[in-house]
């Protein structure tokens, strides 16, 4: 993975200090503005960011005027306006102008990787913390005390079939002790069904931590898990217990484990094996009364023959394996999780209730692939709430983010090379055609696959548009419906 360039323009200095330090953590490379001449002028000297996150509260910043000025340095820049909860207007006016999405400030830092896994290709592999990863490696005797998520947060809607099913599994497993091993592509909802075995589970009144392995440093990882004794490392000032501990009695979720270390995979498996522990730089040993759930997006078996996952490890793991089905796979799950997410969305925008979802919006809902599966879905359910109109929600108003695993419309197929010289030079007429075919492409691109903006992109009507995809579809492109 190629560490993604985040351009981080925050007037409250310290609030982007925080985000930057917790970006650089996680991998990215990020340079922080507090102004916009400086934060502009660094993208028009040459330093081109992957994503931009622009602070939206209208106090030095004036994210409208940095939206229009970087986007005619490179049109399509995703750039994300933070502006304070609740702002609708200031939501409609940022999305109205380009921005490619908004979001409530202060941003999290698990919201902030989200989204730049969400639109820049190249940080697939970047994860969201499930935990917050504390401060940098340097610094590690200031690992954050325990910080439980509330029991129970976030509602699990499963009504497909294939749901029902997993879920039945999920209440036997949990009834046991055995070490759950929840797979999927991201955003299907492995933590969401982590915390199901957790609640549906005797140790359902004692604590789940979470712990995402992806999203900490190596180095702060191990004394993150394991906690430490005062004086185990320079600046370990006083004693700290890890996540081992702290999910005593309850559920502890190891979150993206196939991206741990070999070498702390070796110290994990001596846990799973003898379920105690020494804090570092401690002698006691501390017997462990607990389950432990893992996830991982990967392929397990591919993970171990890529040497990225211990043979040992896997088969300590992956005593009770449950594989989530892609959201795709599930469409019984579609409307009920897009109309609990809006519900949820309504409230926290203050609206009087939760807008409604056309005949239309169904359709198109049905009918995408969701690359990004219910994280994807959620989002796309906040931007329409958003937009929403008189308390109804259509097509229009769904704005899917290009992914970057499955884009909106495939790059046309290579010309063929021509086996001899045609008499009069190139074929014009393929020429245009290809140059129509990029340039719808890119329109939908950078309208997010919405038909009604790409239409606005290239002046033509959207009924036009449809026109000519269907042409594009009928030559055999992959096209989105
Ligand atoms: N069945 C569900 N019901 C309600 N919300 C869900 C469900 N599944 C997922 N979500 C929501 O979708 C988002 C992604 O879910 P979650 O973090 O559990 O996915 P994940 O598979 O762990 O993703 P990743 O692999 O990227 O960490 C969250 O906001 C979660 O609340």
């Amino acid at each position: 993975m190629t560490s993604p360039r985040i351009l981080l323009l925050d007037h409250d200095t310290s609030r982007g200090e925080r985000l930057r330090d917790g970006l650089a953590g996680a991998g990215c490379v990020v340079a922080l503005h507090s102004e916009e001449e400086g934060a502009v002028r660094a993208a028009e000297q040459g330093w081109s960011p992957d994503l931009v996150f622009c602070d939206g509260d209208e106090t030095g910043v004036d994210a409208t005027r940095v939206l229009a000025r970087l986007h005619r340095l490179r049109p399509g820049l995703p750039v994300l306006v933070m502006a304070r909860r609740g702002s609708v207007q200031a939501a409609v006016q940022a999305l109205q102008n380009g921005a490619a999405d908004y979001l409530s400030a202060p941003l999290e830092l698990s919201q902030a990787l989200a989204k730049i896994r969400q639109f820049v290709p190249a940080a697939t592999a970047l994860a969201t913390p499930k935990a917050d990863p504390g401060p940098a490696p340097s610094a590690p005797a200031t690992v954050p005390k325990a910080k439980p998520k509330a029991q129970g947060d976030g509602e699990m809607v499963a009504e497909s079939a294939a749901m029902q099913q997993i879920l039945a599994i999920a209440r036997k497993a949990a009834q046991t002790d055995v070490t759950v091993m929840l797979l999927g592509e991201s955003g299907v909802g492995k933590e969401v069904m982590a915390r199901y075995v957790h609640a549906q589970s005797p140790r359902a009144s004692a604590p789940f931590i979470a712990i995402n392995c992806a999203a900490i440093p190596e180095t702060l990882l191990e004394a993150t898990l394991f906690g430490f004794e005062k004086g185990a490392f320079t600046g370990a000032g006083q004693s700290a217990p890890g996540k081992f501990e702290q999910a005593q009695g309850g559920t502890l979720l190891l979150d993206e484990v196939t991206e741990m270390a070999p070498a702390l995979q070796a110290k994990l498996l001596r846990v799973l094996q003898e379920r105690e522990i020494e804090r570092l730089g401690g002698r006691k040993r501390i017997v462990l009364d607990l389950r432990i759930i893992a996830t991982s997006n990967r392929d397990l078996q591919q993970a171990v023959q890529q040497g990225v996952l211990r043979e040992d490890v896997y088969y300590r793991l992956s005593v009770f394996p449950i594989q989530i089905p892609p959201l795709r796979e599930r469409q019984g799950d579609i409307l009920p999780l897009a109309n609990a997410m809006l519900k949820r969305h309504a409230a926290a925008f203050a609206m009087a209730a939760p807008p409604r979802l056309d005949a239309s919006a169904q359709q198109a809902l049905l009918a995408h692939r969701w690359p990004g599966n219910v994280r994807e879905l959620d989002n796309v359910m906040q931007r329409a709430a958003i937009l929403s109109q008189n308390g109804v929600i259509s097509a229009s108003d769904l704005l899917f983010a290009p992914s970057p695993v499955e884009r909106p419309l495939r790059a046309p197929p290579p010309v063929q090379p021509q086996l001899a010289p045609q008499p009069g030079g190139g074929d014009l007429g393929s020429e245009l055609a290809l140059s129509e075919r990029q340039l719808i492409a890119e329109a939908l691109q950078q309208s997010q696959g919405s038909k009604q903006l790409a239409a606005q992109r290239l002046g033509i009507s959207p009924r036009t548009l449809r026109h000519k995809l269907q042409k594009l579809r009928e030559a055999g492109l992959e096209l989105p419906d």
